[in-house]
């Protein structure tokens, strides 16, 4: 049977942005396939987390149509057990030999179950964080520079700005 080198890299997408674009465009290159983690699944309608699952699905899959490999794209909803979180994502994750993410609790909690963790450099961290491009949202600065193309349609398509400035009380 052949061995699927699938990788999975995991985030809250809140939104999606060029940081996490251009990491899944170079993991690409030398994983055979992708299993994207949409983290926090359950969560939506919050100043952090604005865009529900769904929402986040068509940011990501949208913007990837040009990916060289195979990639899947899967809810993942937080559980109260950090201690049995990696089983739960392995529960509803197709097969992975390997993770990417930077966040040190799920570098800590896959490295405890014997999986490596390999966290991609930052690509212009200042700019591109999720925190900032709401924070660019909230303000009325440019933050449709700072994700693909696909994102800024998604967005518009759900009046996404419009419902963060009412979650957030800003109008
Ligand atoms: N600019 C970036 N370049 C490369 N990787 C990034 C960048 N920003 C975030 N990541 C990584 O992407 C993964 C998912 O992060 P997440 O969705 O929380 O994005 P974030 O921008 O850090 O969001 P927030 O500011 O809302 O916490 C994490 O491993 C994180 O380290
Ligand atoms: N106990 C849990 O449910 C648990 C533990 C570790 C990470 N997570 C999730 O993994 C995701 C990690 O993504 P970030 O790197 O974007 O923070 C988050 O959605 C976080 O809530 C959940």
């Amino acid at each position: 049977m052949k061995k699927i080198d699938r990788g999975l890299y995991i985030g809250r997408f809140q939104p999606y942005h060029n940081g996490h674009h251009s990491v899944l465009k170079r993991i690409s290159e030398y994983v055979d396939e992708i299993i994207i983690g949409i983290g926090s699944a359950q969560l939506s309608h919050e100043p952090g987390n604005p865009f529900t699952s769904g929402e986040r699905i068509m940011m990501i899959t949208q913007s990837l149509d040009e990916l060289p490999c195979p990639f899947y794209v899967i809810p993942i909803e937080d559980i109260q057990r950090n201690a049995l979180w990696v089983a739960h994502v392995r529960s509803i994750s197709p097969p992975f030999s390997r993770v990417f993410s930077s966040n040190p609790l799920v570098v800590q909690l896959f490295a405890e179950q014997g999986i490596s963790v390999e966290s991609p450099d930052m690509y212009e961290r200042q700019s591109h964080s999720g925190t900032e491009i709401r924070r660019r949202m909230l303000a009325g600065e440019n933050w449709q520079d700072l994700v693909p193309k696909a994102v800024v349609d998604v967005v518009e398509e759900i009046n996404g700005v419009e419902r963060l400035t009412r979650i957030s009380g800003s109008d």
